[in-house]
């Protein structure tokens, strides 16, 4: 047997205890799979003595992660730290740089700096393996980078957080609080050590980011990304979008238009009865529109240590089976130095069906005001409904809750913000974007 493939893993939370598990209890069934044994040689941690349900007496231990990757003599350097800057972001740099393979499951690290470590794996002849950062353990990049090779893609997206995913299916399926359903979700491991990232769709961002750069051959652009979270989701939300026939998913979409390429990541209503609607919990998926192929769809398991621990070992897996001299493609799908800048699409060209939801004043007059604001926009409505309003005990308020036809993103802000002017409003009105995908 060849000799083992000698890993140093940084950062023993969640994934990375759940990865050193799963490497030692398949020591064997790995070695005659990959034609080598996998050794865990080195960790860093925070804490060195945590009981984590694994031996790792054998590694060496590092209390600095960059050290890790700068002086242990490994194979590969897989980084589970997480976060787009340093330790992760310098202890990945060193690794590559003295010709380390690295791993990573860290998508806000690869959507600020992918291209610059791309571009030191390639020129360095070694890989930088990441599937665990998209969709946990969906293999999406293994599809993209590889399967989908020649096929033209015009769209991708995705549930791609399962902890919004999560959150969104609790509060509807048990009328449980928002932020119980977070609590939930951080106890179960499928959180950011930051939640906020989660919530307020950073994260999907940074998989969209990758996704579209996997898609179209572009540089990774975060901040192109239009964004909003779940955060202010409301169960009257969900409970009106049921009524009329929806559910609410945190979508990340990027797709072709004639103003260039539009990224975006927001609550979406998507009819109840298409396949994407019925992706549940902490399961992601990802539709892939591609020429030759048709539509893929895949669905799975988004977060949490052992689901993102398959795609990690699967990723030092490939690594270990490939031949010296026989490396896979480039990390990006083409080489770093080849991807183009694009053309932004802005949101306000976006075109779409809205549902709106407005708490109003009971005066006489405002339902008319509304829909007159919507005619002067040239919004059409596919249906407009007044309704008590929720905090309407004493008779004082209503909801109108109106539903368009698809028009621009542009004409739908100019309306709510006459509506707004006019000085009716109780509290913010909720816009939320719908979208019919064909299946
Ligand atoms: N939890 C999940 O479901 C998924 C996580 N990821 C990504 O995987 C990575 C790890 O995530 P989790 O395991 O959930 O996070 P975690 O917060 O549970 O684990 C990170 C570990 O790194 C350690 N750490 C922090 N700074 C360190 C330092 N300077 N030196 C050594 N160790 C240090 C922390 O003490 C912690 O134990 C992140 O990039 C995350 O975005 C990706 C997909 C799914
Ligand atoms: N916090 C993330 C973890 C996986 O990427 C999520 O909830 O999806
Ligand atoms: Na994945």
């Amino acid at each position: 047997m060849a000799h083992a493939l000698k890993i140093g893993i940084a950062g023993l939370g969640t994934v990375g205890a759940s990865l050193a598990r799963i490497l030692n209890g398949r020591h064997n069934k790995l070695a005659d799979i990959c034609g080598r044994p996998i050794e865990i040689v080195a960790v860093s941690a925070r804490d060195p003595d945590k009981d984590r349900g694994v031996d790792l007496s054998g590694a060496t231990f590092y209390a600095d992660p960059v050290a890790l990757a700068r002086e242990a003599d490994i194979d590969v350097f897989v980084e589970l730290i997480g976060g787009e800057g340093d330790p992760a972001l310098s202890a990945v740099r060193e690794a590559l740089s003295r010709g380390c393979h690295a791993v990573t499951a860290n998508k806000a690290l690869l959507a600020r700096h992918g291209v610059e470590l791309a571009g030191i794996a390639e020129e360095k002849g070694v890989l930088l393996n990441f599937e665990a950062a998209v969709a946990g353990g969906i293999p999406v990049i293994k599809a993209m980078r590889e399967s989908l090779t020649g096929n033209s893609i015009t769209r991708v997206f995705g549930i791609l957080n399962g902890t919004c995913n999560y959150i969104l299916t609790e509060m509807e399926r048990c009328g449980l609080s928002f932020e119980d359903c977070l609590k939930e979700a951080q106890r179960l491991g499928y959180a950011e050590a930051d939640p906020t990232f989660d919530v307020e769709g950073n994260d999907t961002a940074h998989k969209l980011a990758l996704l579209t750069s996997l898609a179209f051959g572009t540089r990774i652009a975060p901040d192109d990304i239009y964004l909003e979270g779940i955060s202010n989701i409301t169960i009257e939300d969900i409970r009106a979008a049921a009524d009329l026939g929806f559910r609410i998913k945190l979508l990340g979409v990027a797709q072709r238009t004639d103003s260039g390429i539009e990224q975006r990541v927001h609550p979406t209503m998507v009819p109840k009865d298409s396949v994407i609607a019925q992706v549940d919990g902490v399961t992601n998926a990802v539709a892939i529109d591609a020429d030759v192929l048709g539509e893929l769809m895949m669905s799975g398991p988004g977060a949490g240590g052992d689901a993102t621990a398959s795609a990690v070992m699967g990723d030092i897996a490939d690594i270990a089976k490939a031949r010296p001299g026989h490396q896979h493609g480039p990390v990006l799908g083409r080489p770093a130095v080849h991807l183009e800048t694009y053309e932004r699409a802005r949101m306000r060209s976006h075109e779409g069906g809205y549902f709106i939801r407005l708490t109003v004043e009971d005066r006489t007059g405002v339902f008319a005001s509304i829909a007159g604001h919507m005619s002067d926009n040239d919004i059409s409505l596919e249906s407009i409904v007044q309704r008590p309003g929720e905090n309407g005990a004493n008779g004082d308020r209503k909801t109108v809750i109106l539903v368009t036809h698809a028009t621009m993103e542009a004409s739908v802000r100019k309306a709510v913000e006459a509506i707004s002017a006019d000085g009716y409003l109780v509290g913010k009105p909720q816009v939320i974007r719908i979208e019919r995908p064909e299946s």
